[in-house]
């Protein structure tokens, strides 16, 4: 099967100084499949997704080697291309979801706007649907939620609707940055549940996060990233188990810690 997503030797570099802001990262994600990309603050994680989604500034970074989605080179596409890819089959969950939203329009109307120009359903069967989804993503009250502005919402719920509209667009592909980071542990094991079962369904994912707690939970491959570059890559529970690298160690104990600080508060 077709990587859905394929970037190779990868670089980024500010065009006014000469340090790699990322070097040389190779890897290839297939429909169904996860990866994550795990490291510590500053070590290229946004970049390099930014990369992929053609938002870095050609003014003031320079990119080289390949992003391709499927048959696209990302990395040279035209807008209409970049059109029919971004926010249809590649769908981004940013850090804070509020920003992949508009906050002067109602959740209901963002999102049967964007059906309607996706599909020739009925404006009831729109209706219908989209409260199915948002039902689907674990939003207990859809009708409530339809109804609401953006900023009415926690960011947990606003990411769940981010996942509806990804449900909805039948999108190929989901790049979702820290999504777990603001939520409680409870409302992330909800989360990361919504991506398995989108993986289950076919879509593939690349997610970003500092935390090995969610890169478990997910599954798949990790790449350690380290100031640029990757250190270390695998599945991610065998990197878990079998790591000799110190950077890997110290974030698999910062999530001991942090595991035994959470049963020592429960208990
Ligand atoms: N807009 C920018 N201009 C210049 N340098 C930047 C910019 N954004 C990030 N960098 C630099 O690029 C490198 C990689 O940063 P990046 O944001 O990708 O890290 P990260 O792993 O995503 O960190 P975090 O978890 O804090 O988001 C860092 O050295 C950072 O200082």
């Amino acid at each position: 099967m077709m990587p859905s997503l394929m970037i190779d030797h990868l670089s980024i570099n500010l065009r006014s100084g000469t340090d790699n802001l990322v070097s040389e990262i190779s890897f290839a994600i297939k429909e169904g499949e996860s990866l994550i990309l795990l490291g510590q603050s500053g070590s290229g994680k946004t970049m390099t997704c930014s990369a992929v989604l053609n938002l870095l500034d050609p003014k003031k970074f320079k990119v080289s080697g390949s992003v391709f989605f499927g048959e696209t080179d990302l990395l040279n596409s035209s807008e209409k291309q970049r059109r029919g890819i971004y926010g249809n089959q590649i769908v981004y969950i940013p850090q804070n979801p509020m920003t992949a939203l508009d906050p002067s329009m109602r959740i209901g109307r963002q999102m049967d706007e964007t059906l309607r120009l996706h599909s020739d359903k009925s404006r009831q069967q729109r209706y219908n649907y989209i409260l199915r989804l948002l039902h689907d993503v674990g939003l207990d009250d859809p009708d409530r939620v339809y109804r609401a502005y953006p900023h009415m919402l926690s960011g947990g719920m606003l990411q769940r609707v981010i996942i509806a509209m990804a449900m909805m667009l039948d999108a190929k592909f989901v790049l979702a940055d820290e999504p777990t980071t603001a939520l409680d542990v409870i409302h992330r094991n909800g989360i990361i549940d919504l991506f398995s079962q989108m993986k289950a369904n076919g879509v593939g994912i690349l997610m970003v996060t500092h935390d090995f707690a969610t890169a478990l939970q997910l599954g798949g491959s990790v790449l350690m990233m380290k100031e640029g570059k990757i250190i270390e890559s695998g599945e991610v529970q065998s990197v878990f188990d079998h790591t000799t690298e110190p950077y890997t160690r110290s974030l698999i104990e910062a999530y001991s810690l942090s595991c035994a600080f959470t049963k020592g508060a429960e208990s």
